[in-house]
């Protein structure tokens, strides 16, 4: 079997303390070099994780401590200098059907030429899904996103936040066993930014998804997830790997203006803080120890 054979059966959410069987995805060791002109940048030293089927997974860490990297290296986009990436304990060494990602320039992942619902039908039409079967795909993706209103409109009629779910829409149409997202959200205003966070809430709830997603904002991270991974500085370990014991039906006001919230996302800034302040000595000398 390989990973593009999984099924992709709806999965109840999992729930914090829920014991682990085979991972949905399981990082070992994981590092990751990149070769530069004048020697080498170390951007991921050494990451271990699991991921159980279901899970809403946010990882936080200071500006170039490698989490798009990282991001890259799971969805087979960049092939790790050493260590291993499994999808349902199948190794990934190329982007895996299974899994979907959502960058931050929507812009650029739309095509401008194309309506809403071509951008949505294009992978599956890629993937040879029948016509019937792709049309109820568009249809239930469109649905889940809200905009089952603008089939035929161009991505450049929309705003910035409709764009970014147009890109989602197209991402979960066929279904992901796991939606991987790059600070999605980064280049929205703040109310659009909500919104789409409760529309993230909605789809793993909806869909059953394991979803990781990237963000540098701490508030967000604590709102959305159920775990919260804090990364070091670039060269990048795990700092911190954080339960989000908040009540599952979050409310944007009410949630975040509760105790608990600000207690989590204290810790999480405690420890960014303690990130940003400890040297990023990895990438310096590797690349000093490249020159000698
Ligand atoms: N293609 C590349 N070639 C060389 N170095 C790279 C490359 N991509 C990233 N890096 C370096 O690897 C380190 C981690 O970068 P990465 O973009 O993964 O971090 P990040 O946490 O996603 O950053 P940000 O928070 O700014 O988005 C940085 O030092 C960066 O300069």
């Amino acid at each position: 079997m390989t990973v593009d054979d999984l099924t992709h059966d709806r999965a109840p959410a999992s729930r914090p303390g829920n014991t682990m069987t085979t991972p949905m995805l399981s990082i070992k060791n994981l590092q990751k070099i990149y070769p530069v002109a004048d020697g080498e940048i170390e951007a991921v030293r050494d990451i271990t994780l699991e991921i159980a089927e279901g899970e809403l997974i946010c990882i936080v860490g200071p500006s170039g401590a490698g989490k798009t990297t990282l991001l890259k290296c799971i969805a087979g986009l960049l092939s790790p200098t050493s260590g291993s990436i499994e999808l349902a304990g199948i190794p990934v060494t190329g982007p895996p059907k299974p899994m979907a990602v959502v960058f931050q320039e929507y812009g650029r992942s739309l095509f401008p030429w194309m309506t809403v619902r071509a951008n949505v039908e294009l992978p599956l039409k890629n993937a040879r899904v029948p016509k019937s079967e792709r049309d109820k795909l568009v249809d239930n993706a469109l649905e889940a996103v809200e905009l089952e209103h603008v089939p035929t409109s161009y991505p450049w009629q929309l705003s910035g936040g409709m764009q970014q779910r147009v890109a989602i829409a197209r991402a979960v149409a066929y279904r992901p066993k796991v939606l991987l997202m790059d600070e999605p959200f980064a280049a929205v205003d703040a109310q659009t930014r909500a919104d789409l966070e409760d529309l993230v809430r909605n789809i793993w709830h909806k869909l059953g998804v394991t979803i990781l997603f990237i963000t540098h904002d701490i508030d967000e991270s604590v709102y959305l997830a159920q775990r919260v991974i804090m990364l070091s500085n670039s060269p990048t370990v795990v700092q911190d790997d954080l339960i989000i014991d908040l009540p599952d039906d979050r409310d944007q006001l009410e949630t975040r203006s509760s105790t608990r919230f600000a207690e989590l996302r204290t810790h999480v800034y405690e420890q960014i803080q303690l990130a940003k302040a400890s040297k990023p000595t990895g990438a310096v000398s590797v690349q000093k120890a490249a020159r000698r």
